[in-house]
């Protein structure tokens, strides 16, 4: 198939977004095709590589669990981010329009790597302005539900290349999670870009 010649592929190019859960600040709203699969395909592949994924242990009740994935975080102007990430955050802030400071990664080994259904910490994030998660590698299943009894739970595969863009005000309302499973999955990266308070990390 022919590729649109830019990093950010055309809107004439690009499929139909799909809009998630509306809210005053742009509310829920998957993206797919942001970035060409070129260039989302050597991201993975450098990110992989380059980063020092941390394996983190966190007290759970009486124990200590394993973070189910391997994690690492960047402030955007570390002197030392990866050039894929200072190339991803242009892209993305172009796509969004918002001033991303911060990006928190995931790698998902297989499907027995996972997050728990959550929301954002508030605290880490700056009012009215939006997360955006980058996909990069395999697709995997992303669940979004009110949390209110009774809610159902919707989900969306995010593709590699996609973004799935999440308004501050949603945070209070839907949790959202990447479940484990046992469909054959190959590795995923996601890259949360984020507008974080200075001082926080
Ligand atoms: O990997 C994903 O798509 C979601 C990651 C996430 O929710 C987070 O880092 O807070
Ligand atoms: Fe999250």
């Amino acid at each position: 198939m022919r590729r649109a010649p830019s990093l950010l592929q055309t809107a004439l190019f690009a499929p139909a977004p799909r809009v998630l859960a509306e809210d005053a600040e742009g509310g829920v709203v998957y993206r797919p095709a942001v970035v060409d699969e070129v260039t989302q395909r050597r991201w993975f592949q450098t990110l992989r590589e380059a980063v020092r994924w941390q394996a983190q242990r966190r007290p759970m009740y009486d124990r200590v669990v394993d973070v189910p994935r391997l994690t690492a975080s960047f402030w955007l102007d570390d002197p030392k981010l990866p050039d894929a990430l200072a190339e991803a955050a242009t892209a993305v802030r172009a796509a969004v329009g918002a001033p991303f400071n911060a990006v928190g990664l995931n790698f998902y080994r297989d499907g027995r790597d996972s997050v728990a259904p959550h929301r954002d910490k508030l605290h880490m994030l700056v009012p009215g302005q939006p997360i955006a998660v980058l996909s990069l590698g395999s697709p995997r299943r992303m669940t979004l539900r009110r949390m209110e009894r009774g809610a159902r739970v919707d989900f969306v595969d995010l593709e590699p290349g996609s973004l799935f863009v999440m308004s501050h005000a949603s945070q209070f309302v839907y949790e959202h999670g990447i479940p484990k499973t046992d469909e054959p999955v190959g590795p995923r990266i996601s890259c949360a870009f984020r507008v974080r308070p200075r001082g926080e990390h």
